[in-house]
């Protein structure tokens, strides 16, 4: 039917389309442009999938013709553009999913709630090339060709319709038109198809994908989860540690064992307590820089001199110059108490245990002081370390006649640990706690907690500094002088309020986008935040801080506080 010679990447036209309905016409020559085009094996499958679905808008006619345009390209091949077509793609699962995919480039095919995008396809509403002409579809497309499966075009000893086994062959499914031929296409000229070539390519694909083998749900699980193999389908004892079948829990088990097993200064301690504290309490996050935290420099300069140093160089702080064992923190929320806390981990190369008193308390119901000894027996082995306590006025509230027995137990006990730790003079163990509260704290607590910095809100620098870290990866026109501008406008906003309102300012490009392109269109399309943005994004972000709290704060610093 087609002259190889003439082949220009263009499919013949058939000649004997005449019989064919007005929708298999349209469904035909959307298909044939997308052949021309050659880019288009999602068309390819998509047929297949039409012809399993849909048999009833196909003839045999139109079946017969799409197939032998496709045995024409897979002849073809030495055309570069014709690559992609010398495999049989009818692998392909759920084809209509992949076509529904390459919907959002095309506005017309976005399915609606009468029809699916293929339905729309079918009945010609739409006449885009099935969205996957443009370049961008590049990485979809060798995805596809990846995956493709090849038959074998080793034809000795075969029957002819094995011999054809190199020839495009649709995947009928059940619903297959009653008298279809599919064998009907033969190659034109056999010489024209370099077998040899073809047998290297088909080799190294194969051993290509023959590494990307197809894995069982339980060969999958086993080889991401090793431990597992001794569990499942193993005689277990009744004796036996129990071995949690979840993806990852036996490391998890596992790994305080080889931890802290031997050590003395835990062999008085509850292993599953120890196992709780390491796999739960240590805090393994992205490291905090000084430059992370914006403003605060009275605070950060005092905590480096009493704290960082003398971790690092235990031995030249001795004596007098011996660090303090426990700091507070206080201030209104969400001004870096736990960004500071974090810092001096990272900075000190310390170990960070960063523990909520309220788990504390209610996690651990009944056992809150066998934790904290816990808490602080690991801690100790972990040196150096640094215990963050956030909301520690819960933990450590004044004292009163009516609170529960188990609530004073745990704070007992918090401040014996408190007292017996670090007690030697290469201890390095840091206690920083944490509140908003501070005037609630006990005062035995207080006066444990011997440097008590106030971390106010950010002043006018601070917060642009703030705005400028955020957008430092967000696409934005912002000048120098606008993000000042905003800083200006932001007089009582928290750090974490400076947060809210980056993250609402950078929303404002999304909402531009018209709703039918939210889901097609591509990253750098988008455009960049722009200092309108924030004006809007100020309407909607309010200072959680409200000033009555403030003066609090003021007067407790005034009083307890470091006085800056
Ligand atoms: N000074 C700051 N510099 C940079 N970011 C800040 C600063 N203060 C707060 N933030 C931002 O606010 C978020 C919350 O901060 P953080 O958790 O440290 O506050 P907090 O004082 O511990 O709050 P809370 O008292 O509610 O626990 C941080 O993740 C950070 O993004």
């Amino acid at each position: 039917m087609f002259e190889t010679e003439q082949f220009d990447g263009v499919v013949p036209e058939d000649t004997n389309d005449d019989h064919i309905s007005t929708i298999n016409k349209s469904s035909l020559q959307q298909y044939k442009i997308s052949l021309q085009s050659s880019s288009n094996i999602a068309s390819h499958i998509l047929l297949n999938d039409a012809w399993c679905k849909h048999s009833e808008v196909f003839n045999d006619k139109s079946v017969d013709h799409i197939t032998n345009s496709i045995n024409f390209l897979l002849q073809n091949r030495k055309n570069d553009k014709v690559q992609l077509w010398k495999s049989s793609p009818s692998s392909f699962q759920n084809a209509e999913a992949i076509f529904e995919k390459s919907l959002p480039s095309c506005p017309n095919c976005i399915p609606n709630s009468e029809c699916s995008g293929l339905d729309t396809f079918l009945s010609n509403s739409c006449k885009c090339n099935l969205g996957l002409k443009s370049d961008n579809r590049h990485t979809e497309k060798t995805q596809f060709v990846k995956t493709l499966n090849y038959n074998d075009n080793s034809n000795e000893g075969k029957s002819s319709d094995e011999q054809r086994s190199g020839l495009f062959k649709p995947r009928f499914g059940k619903t297959r038109p009653k008298g279809l031929n599919t064998a009907k296409a033969q190659p034109n000229t056999a010489q024209d198809i370099d077998m040899n070539k073809m047998e290297e390519e088909y080799k190294e694909e194969k051993s290509r994908v023959a590494k990307i083998s197809f894995k069982t749900a339980k060969e999958a699980f086993l080889a991401s989860n090793p431990a597992a193999r001794r569990t499942l389908g193993a005689t277990r004892k009744a004796q036996n540690k129990f071995v949690s079948p979840m993806i990852g829990a036996q490391e998890k088990q596992e790994a305080p064992e080889t931890f802290t097993t031997g050590d003395e200064r835990l062999k008085h301690i509850d292993p599953k307590m120890i196992e709780l504290i390491e796999s739960e309490i240590i805090d393994k996050g992205t490291p905090i820089m000084w430059d992370d935290i914006a403003g605060l420099q009275l605070a950060k300069s005092v905590i480096q001199e009493a704290v960082v140093w003398p971790l690092l160089r235990p031995d030249i702080f001795t004596g007098l110059r011996r660090p303090p064992k426990g700091i507070l923190l206080f201030g209104p929320p969400g001004t870096g108490k736990t960004l500071i806390g974090k810092c001096v981990a990272a900075q000190c190369h310390a170990t960070f245990f960063s523990i909520s008193a309220s788990s504390l308390t209610s996690k651990w119901i009944g056992d809150g002081e066998k934790m904290v000894r816990a808490l602080f027996a690991v801690a100790t082995c972990h040196q150096p370390a640094v215990i963050f306590i956030d909301e520690i006025d819960s933990l450590l509230s004044a004292r009163s006649d009516s609170e529960h027995e188990a609530t004073r137990r745990i704070k007992t006990e918090f401040l014996v640990q408190f007292d017996g730790a670090a007690t030697g003079e290469e201890d390095r163990l840091l206690i920083i706690g944490a509140t908003n509260r501070p005037q609630e704290l006990d005062e035995a607590a207080r006066r444990r907690l011997v440097k008590r910095l106030y971390i106010p809100l950010p002043e006018a620098d601070a917060r642009k500094q703030i705005i400028s870290n955020l957008l430092r990866n967000e696409t934005n026109d912002l000048t120098e002088q606008q993000i000042e501008h905003i800083a200006q406008l932001t007089e009582g906003y928290s750090g974490a309020d400076m947060r809210s309102l980056c993250s609402e300012a950078a929303m404002g490009p999304v909402r531009s986008v018209p709703l039918s392109q939210i889901v097609s269109i591509q990253r750098d399309k988008v455009r960049p935040v722009c200092a309108q943005d924030f004006i809007n994004a100020l309407q909607r972000v309010r200072p959680s801080v409200s000033q009555d709290d403030l003066g609090q704060y003021v007067k407790w610093n005034q009083t307890y506080g470091q006085g800056f």
